[in-house]
Order: structure tokens, then sequence, then C-alpha cells
């Protein structure tokens, strides 16, 4: 079977070859000893882009094998902070210069408009390998005030000045497995990439089975900025088989998974029962947003849309669950609607389309069987939930309100533009209502009295709490879940934490052993 499939792009008709192997020591390969292909599928067409190789668990050992010489060959601690951060920065750059064709695959591939591939995830991405380019010299050196603490980073401790001393190091952790998902494909892998490499950890990739091509594309530049052999290694791989080799390793020292939280949970069980690897955990959300009477509206309902619509609702953080002050709650609805409505999902190739089809006919369906158990459940449906004829897995933005607390669309994850709406009197109802989910990964509220939106945002139970406005991350800022949305940090310096382990070394320059005893 070739290793490269040539694919057309909709609309300029441009022809973009794209990688098809298994990118094992800085080459695309077939499988050792597999003939499985993942067929990859257009959602917005639902017609095949192309195949490309399946990895299993033996690939996923050769890999890991690459990875592991690299780390004590080429990599790991034989390269310096400044080259790994030249690297970094290199790479950025060959992004940059590919962003376009980079978007437009991962449009057709994941269905996303092209124009937020490339403002969003491509250049997201970017900034984020120049985010951890920036950190790699600066990991092991003394920063006495890294988090507002003192102090996790390299250290010298003054144990006994005439005789003993000791100091710390901040060291990689070794060969990492990173599982990613479908909704943000470059995202993901940026998230994941960039702060390993920044540590001098060797990576075994496995991009979601759904949407593996723009991780391969980039696998192509990893060689073109010039990492040596095993240090990025790709597999395309059904979860059960690549991720969970990959979570079960004995060779591997850290997995980084984002995904649903039953995936996590097996993930983190295989890394018990193997290696007692490392672990961190990016899953799954049901979302608060809450909107006082003292907000602006207007700008509120805006944020609002933005929480659940935004990549068609398919966010870890999507603010699913929307909750109104009863004094504006009419007021807001009729806001509400009326913007929500504004969406135009559509071909993600069409300048028009704010938000595509979800990512495949298994997400569509489990969206639609939502939709369903809303409406049998008895919430109401005040837009959308009706299915379009044709082809493409196009889902319109869908409200419910009248909802109550058994109901599945107020309890489950969703994945997808279902917002479900209800109404409080109180702040502690609010808040109450907020808290009321085993998630906790984001949560929103808009007012405009400062010292309500401090005593709610402590109050919310949740890694990230947007004030004013909703899902909007920084590179240099902390992500994560608490409750069962998680386990450790990505971005911002708490990420390196996950790719280093501290060691101490004592060191004796003049003291006589007692002994004996
Ligand atoms: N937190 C987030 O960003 C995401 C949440 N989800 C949630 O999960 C739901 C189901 O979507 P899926 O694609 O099935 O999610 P998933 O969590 O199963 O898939 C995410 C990644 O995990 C891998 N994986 C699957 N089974 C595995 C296993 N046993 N061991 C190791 N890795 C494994 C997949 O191949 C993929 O690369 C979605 O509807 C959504 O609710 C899905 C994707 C991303
Ligand atoms: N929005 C951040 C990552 C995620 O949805 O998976």
């Amino acid at each position: 079977m070739s290793l490269t499939a040539r694919i057309v792009i909709p609309v300029t008709g441009r022809l973009i070859d794209v990688p098809t192997g298994l990118f094992i020591n800085n080459k695309f390969v077939a499988s050792v000893d597999s003939e499985e292909l993942i067929h990859v599928i257009n959602p917005a067409t639902e017609d095949s882009i192309c195949s490309v190789v399946a990895g299993s668990v033996k690939d996923i050992d050769v890999a890991v094998a690459a990875a592991r010489k690299a780390f004590n060959t080429s990599w790991g601690k034989n390269v310096s902070g400044f080259e790994r951060s030249r690297l970094l920065n290199k790479l950025a750059d060959l992004i940059e210069r590919d962003q376009q064709k980079l978007a437009e695959v991962e449009s057709l591939n994941n269905g996303k408009p092209v124009k937020l591939a490339r403002s969003e995830d491509v250049s997201g991405s970017i900034s984020c390998l120049r985010y951890f380019a920036g950190w790699a010299d600066k990991i092991y050196s003394p920063l006495p005030l890294l988090h507002g603490i003192i102090c996790d980073c390299g250290q010298t401790i003054e144990i006994d000045n005439k005789t003993k001393m000791a100091f710390t190091k901040h060291e990689p952790v070794g060969v990492c497995g990173q599982i990613i998902p479908w909704n943000y494909p470059i995202g993901m892998w940026g998230w994941k990439v960039a702060p390993a490499l920044a540590c001098g950890c060797t990576i075994v990739m496995k991009p979601s089975e759904i949407t593996p091509l723009t991780a391969l594309m980039l696998s192509e530049l990893i060689v073109e900025a010039g990492y040596p052999p095993g240090v990025v290694n790709t597999i395309p791989s059904l979860g059960s088989i690549g991720g969970a080799a990959l979570s079960s390793h004995m060779g591997v020292d850290k997995v980084a998974f984002t995904g649903s939280t039953l995936t996590g949970r097996k993930i983190m069980e295989a890394a018990a029962r193997s290696n007692l690897k490392k672990v961190s955990l990016e899953l799954g959300g049901k979302s608060p947003h809450l909107i006082f009477e003292s907000a602006n509206l207007e700008l509120a309902a805006n944020w609002a849309c933005l929480g659940i619509l935004f990549n068609t609702g398919q966010d870890c953080t999507a603010g699913s669950r929307l909750y109104v002050q009863d004094t504006i709650y009419d007021k807001f609805i009729a806001l509400l609607v009326e913007k929500a409505a504004q969406l135009m999902v559509g071909d993600g190739f069409d300048e028009k389309s704010g938000a595509g089809p979800v990512v495949s006919k298994a997400q569509y369906d489990k969206i639609w069987s939502y939709i369903e158990s809303g409406k049998t459940q008895g919430a109401k449906l005040i837009l959308g939930g009706q299915k379009r004829p044709g082809k493409g897995y196009f889902v319109d933005p869908t409200i419910f309100t009248e909802i109550t607390r058994d109901m599945k669309i107020v309890q489950d994850e969703i994945f997808g533009p279902v917002l479900s709406v209800g109404r409080f009197k109180t702040e502690e109802e609010a808040i109450t209502l907020a808290n009321d989910t085993s998630y906790g990964l984001g949560a929103g509220l808009h007012s405009s009295d400062a010292s309500q939106c401090m005593r709610v945002s402590s109050t919310l139970e949740a890694g990230t709490v947007w004030v004013n406005q909703y899902n909007i991350l920084s590179d240099n800022v902390p992500f994560g879940g608490m409750k069962q949305s998680g386990i450790g940090r990505e971005l911002g310096s708490y990420a390196l934490k996950e790719y280093t382990e501290v060691k101490a070394v004592h060191w004796n320059f003049g003291e006589e052993p007692e002994w004996p005893l």
C-alpha cells in the first residue's frame, strides 16, 4: 500500500499529499504485523477522504522502543534546553508556513470551518509551541516565584554549611504516551507535544482514529524541523488497541490523555495495573454558566452562545447548563434564542459557516438520542431539535428550557450544540445548581457586581472559572479539571510539572560516616 494519499481540497481544488503510514524513527512505515486500515471520512459529505494504516499492539512496541532509544541517546538529558527551545521555535515556524494547508485538512477531516481551524486551532498550536519554547531553557533554573509559591523548581538547599548541601533537578519523565481526541486534533497535539518536548521527553502520539490526518502532517514537520529520529512517533490506531497498549505499556513512563471520563478511567486502571506510570487526564464536563440580573445581557447572551455553540458544542468546557436569574429570565431567553439562531451551521469550506457538522456518525447519533430524550423527558424545546434532510452530520443549535435535574440532557455530557436552560432566584441557589454535577472542568458567570463575581467564582467547583466571558484560554494559564473532569494541568508553568520528575541530590563534602554504629 502507498503511504501517501493525494487529497483534493473542496472549493479551491488544491491537491495536498498527506502521509498515511505509521510515523516511527522519523519515517512513515507500514504496520509490522497488520493489514488493518482506518477509513477517514469527511463529516460534511460522509464521503471517504482516504485510509491510513491502523497501528497494532506490536507497532506500539516498536514506537515505544524508538522513543526509549532516543530518550537515552539523542534526546532526554543529552540535549540542552537552548537546543530544545530552538527546535520548538523552528517547528512553530514550519506550522505557520503550512497553516493554510493544515487548516484545510483539519476542516476536511473534522468538519470545522477552515477559517476557525486556521485562526484558532493552528494558530493556537503555534503559540503553544512558542510559549513552551520559552520554558525549555529555564526549567531547571531557580525561579523563586514559579507558581507564586516558593519553589517548585531547581533549588540549592543548605543542610550544613561545612559538610553537606543538596540540590534539586527537574528531569524529563521519559517516554510519554499521548492520546488525543478528535474535537481539536491540532490544538490538542500542540498542548501535549509542546510541554513534553520542552522538558526533554520523547513521545508516542496516538491521534484519534476519527481524525488522524493532521497529526501525520505535523509528523512530517518534526523531521523538517530537525528532531532526531524517535523523539516524536505517531501511531494512528483504534483506542481499544493502540490507546490501551500505550496505557498498559511497561516501557511508557507517563500517559497524557484528553477525552471521555469513561476512557480516562480505563487509562488510569491500565496504568495502575502495569507500571504505575504517571497519568494526566483532561476529561469530560457539564459546565454551568450563570447569568445574574446585573449582567450586561447583550454581551452575556453572546458569551452563552459562544460557550455552547463554538466547535458545534464539541468542547470539553462547553457551557451546556445555563442558569438565568428569574428577574431577567424572559428578556434573556429572547436574546439568547435570537442570537443562537444566527449561527450558520454548514460545510467548513463555506466562508459563511460559523460551525461545521459534528465529527462522526457516532457523535451525530449520540447527540440526536439526547435531543430525543430531552423531548420525551418533558423539557421544552425552544430552538432547533429538528433533523436536516440530506447528507452530512449537521446539527443546528438546540435549546431546551423547563429542565429538571433528573433529565439526561442536564446530567450527561452531550458534546453537541444542545443547551439546557434553567432558572434561579438567589445566588445560593445558582451555586447549588452549578455544582450539582460530578464534573468540574469549566464554569462561567456574568454579573456587574465585582464582589458577587469574587464570591461566586471562589465557590464554583471547576478548574477554570470565566467571569464575564466564556471559553477563552491562554497558553500561560493552567487548564484542567476538578472532580471527575481530570487529573493534572495543561498549559502554563503547571504543565511542566506533568513532564518532569524532581530529583534531590544530597552532596557530602566533608562529613565522615559514623561507623560502626
Ligand atoms: N474532553 C474532551 O475533550 C473530549 C470528550 N469526549 C467525550 O467522549 C465522548 C465519546 O467520544 P470518543 O471519541 O469515544 O471518546 P474517547 O475518550 O473514547 O476517545 C478519545 C481518545 O481516546 C482513545 N481511546 C479510546 N478507548 C481507549 C482505551 N481503552 N484506552 C486508551 N485510549 C482509548 C481514542 O482512540 C481517542 O484517541 C464524546 O461524545 C464526548 O462526550 C470526546 C472527545 C474529547
Ligand atoms: N477546549 C479545550 C480542550 C477540549 O475541548 O478538549
